[in-house]
């Protein structure tokens, strides 16, 4: 039988709707994030994924949320001659994500000529019939995926290549021993209310299946509002962990994105959450590199624009505010 790929029109798995680029949700009106299918992981023990200066790459757009997880890690983590990054371009195609000569992408891989993220998957995995999704990490030697998770390839991230970096950069620990019980804890909530919480709301093509998730999502911003009301600079207190990686991405594409074009739209962050503001400008404008160099809103904006049916970014893009503005 063929395999039901998301563009496929003709192909409809169980109440699952057929276009599913602009229509993500179940017949019942929920959106249901799929399992990822490639979960392994690299190791110095590791029998096939070992670490090793240029053999890895990750395919990002950054239009993408989780993909930012695995280019902020990256950074933090300088593993720049580890692994290197290939930009698909901002928009969600018929096709999947796809190469273009604009913004950060570029017209094909420069690898293997592919034009289309799905061709990866297909070269690693012949059957392959789940959803083509960034970020995917490739092993060059082996050509195959090795993970397409982003909290687990930025676990990987955190750990893997640490014996070849200079010691300031191995010594960085974003699940250090014993905060894991806490991060955990925070991740469960922040992943189910507001990472994936903007998804469920913005995709929900049911009034109820939109009331589930809208409210939860807020007063899940008001709980890591409170949490940082007590002037802690990193959600989890002096540290940065990667519970500040997991959330940037989602809270610095809230008031661009998820306000207007995924209706989560109670409050915004820049007025409505003073202390989360703040949090998140200190990480763009204060660690640049990592934080400020990884975002593009305008592309982002324009990526998520272009994959709702019959909304065009209409402009102007929303813009962070000014460092000053959360003295
Ligand atoms: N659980 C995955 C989710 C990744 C994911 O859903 N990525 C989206 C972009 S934000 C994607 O590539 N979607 C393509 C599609 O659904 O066809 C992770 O965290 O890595």
């Amino acid at each position: 039988m063929a395999p039901a790929y998301p563009d496929d029109k003709t192909a409809k798995g169980p109440g699952v709707d057929a276009d599913q680029r602009t229509h993500q949700a179940d017949n019942d009106g929920r959106f249901r994030r799929q399992a990822s299918a490639f979960r392994d992981t690299i190791s110095a023990d590791h029998p096939k994924f070992k670490p090793e200066k240029g053999r890895y790459v990750v395919y990002v757009a950054a239009t993408c949320p989780w993909a930012h997880r695995a280019l902020l890690m990256r950074k933090l983590k300088g593993l720049e001659e580890f692994v290197d990054v290939v930009w698909l371009h901002w928009a969600l195609g018929e096709k999947g994500w796809y190469f273009k000569d604009e913004d950060n992408s570029v017209a094909k891989d420069p690898y293997y000529g592919y034009t289309l993220l799905r061709e990866f998957y297909f070269k690693a995995d012949q059957g392959y019939e789940k959803r083509f999704t960034v970020p995917m990490l490739w092993d060059r030697k082996h050509e195959t995926i090795v993970n397409n998770e982003s909290s687990e390839i930025i676990r990987i991230f955190n750990t893997a290549f640490n014996n070849q970096l200079p010691p300031a950069k191995a010594a960085i620990d974003v699940y250090p021993e014993e905060l894991r019980g806490e991060i955990d804890e925070v991740n469960g909530w922040v992943y189910d209310k507001i990472n994936n919480g903007v998804y469920k709301t913005g995709f929900a093509t049911s009034q109820e299946a939109y009331d589930e998730n809208v409210y939860p999502l807020f007063e899940s911003l008001e709980r890591l509002e409170k949490l940082l009301s007590d002037g802690r600079e990193f959600v989890m207190g002096s540290k940065l962990t990667e519970v500040d990686i997991r959330l940037y991405p989602t809270i610095i594409r809230f008031d661009a994105a998820y306000f207007t074009l995924f209706r989560c739209n109670i409050k915004m962050i820049r007025y409505g959450y003073p202390n989360l503001h703040k949090w998140l400008l200190h990480l763009y404008y204060d660690f640049p590199e990592i934080f400020k160099e990884t975002t593009f809103l305008e592309q982002l904006k324009k990526g998520y624009a272009s994959s709702r049916a019959g909304i065009t970014p209409a402009g102007p893009i929303p813009l962070i505010l000014e460092r000053h503005a959360a003295l």
